[in-house]
């Protein structure tokens, strides 16, 4: 954990993203889709809304995808083991980045096949406490038929932008700078999940 966290800082310094394969054991991810999975069929996802506050709304032509979020007050122990992960993030973040980081707040997702998450930004006047992006993909299989790429947005200073598309292979975390790299999800042809959250420069 200590070179990987060492590994993350330092990316996220230099390129403001960084991309983790296997972050976690085939096990713990086994566990977690399984609890989410269990989620679902209690009916505890909704459709995820866009905004904040007075102004939030769903909206499916923009995003399609269901959501849960986890109550940091009633984790269970898979969502503990996790936070507790993000939590030595969050630390080194702060210790070689400067960032600031105070809290964390996060959601399970769920896109049904042909659903998707038109380009945006994580954090934006409406919400401007998401520094840091963390996703993590619980999928048991993902070849690129399965399309659902997680496409990001690089703006260079020709005013060109690359794009790289990185697909959601259960046990991969991908971490980036909330207000500085536009991404959408394509849309999935099967069945999506993951957990997405947001480390915020408050509590
Ligand atoms: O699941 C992903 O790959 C990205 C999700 C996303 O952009 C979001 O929830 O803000
Ligand atoms: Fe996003």
């Amino acid at each position: 954990m200590e070179n990987l966290l060492d590994h993350i800082s330092s990316e996220i310094y230099q390129k403001s993203y960084v991309i983790i394969d296997d972050f976690i054991d085939e096990e713990f991810r086994g566990e977690l889709l399984a609890e989410q999975i269990e989620l679902v069929r209690q009916g505890k996802f909704r459709h995820a809304a866009v905004g904040k506050g007075g102004q939030k709304q769903v909206r499916t032509e923009i995003r399609s995808d269901e959501v849960h979020w986890m109550d940091s007050d009633d984790l269970s122990p898979l969502q503990k083991t996790y936070w507790e992960k993000v939590e030595e993030i969050r630390k080194v973040l702060n210790q070689r980045c400067f960032l600031g980081l105070r809290s964390f707040e996060g959601h399970f997702a769920r896109y049904p096949v042909g659903s998707f998450y038109k380009r945006h930004l994580d954090q934006f006047h409406a919400v401007p406490h998401r520094v840091v992006t963390v996703i993590l993909y619980l999928n048991e299989s993902w070849s690129s038929d399965d399309e659902g790429a997680l496409r990001m947005y690089f703006p260079q200073e020709d005013g060109t932008e690359l794009i790289e598309d990185v697909l959601p292979i259960g046990g991969r975390l991908v971490v980036f700078l909330s207000g500085e790299i536009p991404h959408e999800v394509l849309p999935t042809k099967k069945e999506r999940i993951s957990i997405t959250g947001w480390l915020k420069d408050i509590d």
